[in-house]
């Protein structure tokens, strides 16, 4: 109906401005009492083609619309000879129109439809993610990320929500839950929930991997409500432990991975079971320090933090950089209408325990004639001047030469005998000389380490700006029991103190911990690694706390992606300028409106659902061959009050006619036509009775004798004219 209404106003009458009923001459004048604002009748010539175009059919009733006028003005010329014929308002046709060519309308009508189509999917997503906006600004959700590094393998627990504030384009708070984990109170450095050794160190043992993986499944779980297991994301990202290894053992590593996460009841891809790369380690911890400096994505752009983040066995270096290197250390990163250019590497082997390791090759490369059986039997002996004296153990070296499979799992790696023989000198060179890689694996040509930093590879940006250190260089501040605000000759002045203690004073001046023998090669590393490698002076270091990890920007890259939807539909500069949702959805749907009426004025453009609403359909089952509609009905659509004060189109109800309305053996079955009234609304779209009666004419006639019989009962409620009409067709009918 409402429908309706908007049509008229963008639809000129089709034969004229008038809307008043349609009706041919020379055809009984329908009862127009109704008030019906559109009556249509039919000229009851039973002509061959009764003002419809040739095979035109009530099927085709919609093509009535578009029939021919000059075929029609020659129709009429017969009509008027036969008392039957088409006028505007009971005159005749209009002047004749120009018909647009069928392929053209054809045309018309696709792009009006494919405009519509797309224009309701737009109002539909739109709308959907409005209300997701507003339904997920309250949601939380939840990742569990795994950084399996190369000394062990840890889980975080973030939860991710909405909060929009003013001074940041990146509404998302990260909260790590961390419940039930206190291990500072037992040394260590990091308060997180570890399994150790790392992934690197369980090639082909599928036990190991399983105590390694479950412990963290199940406290992940208890961190976790149980009704938000599902939708949690699990990644499980390994880092240069598992980097370094041959494609033969990563792969067999990933693959049980997976086998064993099957289980958990968090959602995991097996694209998120994977080793990152250095560059992804390093920008993912780069994001995570941003962020919780309150710099990432900030508005006005704040000049952000270098991150420094030492691992055991690689270091990331990652910071804002204008200048555009031309290598594979160049990333943008997006957040909210923020750029962010970035130059980001991951140094292989300049982890705090690969690099301890590079000091005994550089010692072993010393020990003139080894022999190889003493190397393979683990005979061999070296002094090491960065371990305490009395120190002696046994150090399983990897980069020590061939690996020498021993026993059934074919550990691989030289076993060496060192001794500690502790020399503070001869500990800081070795350090600088791990640093500098000209004179560890590969000579640079003619490069002066003094000049400019040795431990980057050619071509890779020098660091500059202010950086936080963090997870190693943390970690070896803590050892020492530094405050953050500690130099870097602080450090080593607390590393040559503890260089010089022998080392049952020196295991027990610290809490119980691993690698604590290493401790006095990690003074002098860091420092020669920043100030040597790095080039990076004491000022421009801050030493981050140890809760600064990469994995926390995994998290919020991932509840960014996931909420990017909500994040664009609040108006936030994602699209370089702002929307209001609200104002989008209403502009679709006034567009949507006006193009449908667009596409009704096009009358039998319009697609037979819409069609349908309008006009009740009938198809001509005829038992005779003609397949011409040649029903002669003088049909009248009428709209009548249906209780509910809102009008619903009645079918047509035959008028009283002195011509027999049907003389043929045919019938007409009524076509439900689906109407934008549901059946179940209040709003019956109504054929009553009485029309079916009408309409559905078979050479039985039995059949709607009843009908008829019902078509006076069930129109009780009808007005008077009506029901004086309907006697009269009961009356037509039992002729
Ligand atoms: N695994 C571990 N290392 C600790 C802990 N406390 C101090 N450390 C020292 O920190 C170093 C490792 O730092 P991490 O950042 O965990 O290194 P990682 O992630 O295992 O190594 P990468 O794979 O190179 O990133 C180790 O060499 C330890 O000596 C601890 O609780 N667990
Ligand atoms: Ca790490």
């Amino acid at each position: 109906m409402v429908f309706g209404k908007i049509t008229q106003l963008f639809t000129p009458n089709r034969y004229g401005a008038s809307t008043q009923p349609y009706i041919p001459t020379g055809s009984p004048s329908p009862d127009v009492g109704t008030s019906s604002p559109a009556s249509f009748s039919f000229g009851n010539g039973g002509r061959k083609n009764g003002g419809l175009r040739h095979s035109a059919s009530l099927q085709d009733f919609s093509s009535y619309h578009a029939f021919d006028p000059e075929e029609a003005r020659e129709t009429n010329s017969n009509w008027g000879q036969n008392g039957a014929s088409f006028s505007k308002d009971k005159g005749g046709l209009p002047p004749s129109v120009p018909k647009p060519s069928t392929s053209r309308r054809k045309w018309i009508r696709a792009v009006m439809i494919v405009t519509c189509l797309f224009l309701f999917a737009s109002l539909v997503y739109i709308l959907g993610m409005y209300v997701y906006t507003n339904w997920s600004r309250g949601a939380s959700r939840y990742y569990v990320v795994f950084d399996c590094g190369s000394t062990g393998t840890r889980a975080y627990v973030y939860q991710a929500s909405l909060n929009y504030k003013k001074d940041s384009s990146l509404p998302i708070v990260m909260k790590s839950l961390t419940e039930g984990i206190s291990r500072k109170s037992s040394g260590r450095a990091y308060d997180r929930m570890e399994t150790e050794p790392g992934f690197d160190k369980l090639v082909n043992n599928r036990t190991g991997l399983k105590k390694a993986i479950k412990p963290l499944i199940q406290w992940a779980e208890k961190q976790i409500p149980k009704h938000a297991h599902r939708t949690t994301s699990l990644f499980v990202y390994a880092t240069a432990g598992v980097r370094r290894l041959r494609a033969s053992d990563s792969s067999w590593l990933l693959g049980n991975v997976w086998s064993i996460l099957a289980k958990s009841p968090f959602t995991c891809r097996r694209e998120w079971v994977k080793i990152i790369s250095g560059t992804e380690e390093a920008y993912f911890g780069w994001t995570a320090l941003n962020y919780q400096t309150s710099m990432l994505g900030a508005v006005p752009k704040k000049a952000t933090f270098g991150a420094l983040d030492l691992g055991g066995s690689s270091l990331q270096v990652t910071f804002e950089n204008e200048e555009r290197a031309h290598n594979e250390t160049n990333l943008d990163l997006r957040i909210g209408s923020v750029n962010h250019h970035l130059s980001a590497y991951s140094l292989a082997g300049y982890g705090l325990n690969d690099a301890f390791e590079r000091s005994v090759v550089q010692l072993l490369k010393r020990v003139p004639n080894v022999n190889n059986s003493e190397l393979i039997e683990g005979k061999l002996e070296m002094r090491h001047p960065c371990l305490n004296s009395g120190y002696v153990g046994q150090y399983i070296c990897s980069q020590c030469g061939s690996t020498v499979k021993r026993g059934k799992k074919g550990k691989s790696g030289v076993p060496i005998k060192l001794i500690g023989a502790p020399n503070w000198g001869e500990c800081s060179a070795l350090a600088k000389i791990a640093v500098n890689s000209s004179e560890w694996s590969k000579p640079k040509h003619g490069v002066d380490c003094d000049l400019q930093p040795c431990a980057l590879p050619d071509g890779y940006p020098r660091p500059h700006g202010q950086f936080y250190a963090v997870s190693g260089f943390f970690v070896v501040y803590r050892f020492f029991n530094l405050s953050a605000e500690a130099s870097l000759d602080d450090v080593l002045e607390k590393g040559r103190e503890f260089c010089e203690k022998a080392w049952q004073v020196a295991r027990t001046s610290v809490s119980p911990q691993p690698f604590i023998e290493q401790y006095c090669f990690r003074a002098p590393y860091i420092v020669s690694l920043l100030r040597e490698g790095l080039y990076i002076t004491d000022k421009q270091i801050i030493i981050g706390s140890g809760s600064i990890t990469w994995t926390l920007g995994v998290a919020i890259l991932e509840a960014g992606k996931a909420l990017s939807s909500t994040l664009g539909l609040k108006g936030y500069e994602t699209l370089s300028m702002k929307i209001n949702p609200v104002a989008l959805i209403s502009v679709l749907f006034v567009s949507l409106i006006l193009l449908l009426c667009a596409l009704s004025r096009v009358g039998n453009c319009m697609p037979r659902f819409f069609r349908k609403s309008c006009l009740p359909l009938f198809k001509h089952n005829s038992a005779s061959a003609s397949s011409v509609l040649n029903i002669p009905s003088p049909f009248r659509l009428r709209w009548s009050h249906m209780g509910t004060g809102v009008k619903a189109p009645l079918s047509p109800t035959v008028r009283s006619s002195p011509r027999r309305p049907f003389s043929f053996g045919s019938s007409i079955q009524l076509m439900e036509s689906c109407s934008l009234y549901s059946s179940s609304s209040s709003v019956m779209h109504s054929y009553s009775s009485d029309s079916l009666g009408e309409m559905q004419v078979d050479n039985s006639g039995s059949f709607w004798s009843s009908r008829s019989q019902m078509r006076l009962q069930s129109r009780r409620s009808q007005s008077r004219e009506d029901l004086s009409s309907s006697l009269a067709e009961s009356h037509m009918l039992k002729m």
